[in-house]
């Protein structure tokens, strides 16, 4: 097992806000987090951490165990995947999907000039296919449906083979069909040992996908709960987390809340 993020007594204060408070978290490379939380509670602002995008207020992050402000964050992101929202709004709008996997491997958004290696070609072909999305290759990336743009970003994320893979909301205004089916597809990413350590932000328990193994409750910037999922999504660590009683379900891995009358 290999750290691949510490953070120690993290706080992140604006406008003398703390937004994150008391953090203490640590994630090996065979877990598979998710963060859950309710609006506001501070969970993009921990991976923007994580992603080395900022720095605390106080306390320490290490990410692939190098210390956040003692090291070039920019080599620091060649070793990190990441997809939100605004990962999207980066890419130029005639990209295809087939360039939009393969200029990861150059590390630009947007295909030039540069010349691939055929080992490249292959990788980004294979992982095209992985992701469902070798009938999108030579579609642009602005035609794709959401659920298609959130498969193909997440392609490219994993095309450099990076060693920890953030996802920010990834299912977040997919429709029931679309959900399922990226929720399917992290699932049986999560599940293979070849994968990196992973964390991902959502809103809702029935869009934690089986194989992920931990999971950090954060409100009001500090965290509520954090540990295996299997002792740590209960009924009463979401009523602290969201600041109301749920009746929670479990049917095959999959997790369902309803508030209690
Ligand atoms: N740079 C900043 N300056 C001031 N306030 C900020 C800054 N960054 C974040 N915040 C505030 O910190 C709080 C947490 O923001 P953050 O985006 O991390 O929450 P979140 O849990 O991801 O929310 P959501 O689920 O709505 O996306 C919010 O109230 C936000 O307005």
């Amino acid at each position: 097992m290999v750290n691949v993020l510490r953070l120690t007594d993290v706080s992140y204060v604006r406008d003398r806000r703390p937004i994150l408070d008391g953090i203490n978290w640590s994630v090996d490379d065979t877990e598979r987090w998710v963060i859950l939380g309710p609006n506001g509670a501070g969970k993009s602002t921990l991976l923007k951490l994580a992603t080395s995008t900022d720095h605390p207020t106080s306390g320490t992050v290490e990410v692939l165990d190098e210390q956040l402000g003692k090291i070039d964050v920019f080599e620091l992101r060649n070793r990190i995947g990441f997809v939100s929202s605004a990962t999207g709004r980066r890419i130029p709008a005639g990209e295809t999907v087939r360039d939009l996997v393969l200029t990861a491997a150059y590390s630009v958004e947007g295909r030039w000039n540069e010349v691939y290696e055929d080992i490249d070609v292959r990788q980004a072909e294979r992982i095209l296919a992985e992701w469902d999305l070798d009938g999108f290759a030579d579609r642009t990336f602005s035609t794709l449906s959401d659920g298609e743009r959130k498969r193909a970003l997440i392609a490219r994320a994993v095309m450099t083979d990076p060693e920890m893979l953030l996802l920010d909301e990834p299912s977040a205004s997919l429709d029931l069909g679309a959900r399922e089916r990226l929720l399917q597809m992290l699932s049986g990413f999560a599940e293979s040992p070849a994968s990196p350590a992973m964390v991902m932000v959502t809103h809702h328990v029935e869009e934690v996908p089986p194989g992920f193994t931990h999971v950090l409750m954060l409100r009001e910037g500090r965290i509520q709960a954090a540990g295996p999922i299997s002792d740590t999504l209960t009924a009463e660590n979401l009523e602290a987390t969201f600041g109301m009683p749920f009746d929670l379900t479990v049917t095959a891995g999959r997790f369902a809340a309803v508030a209690r009358p």
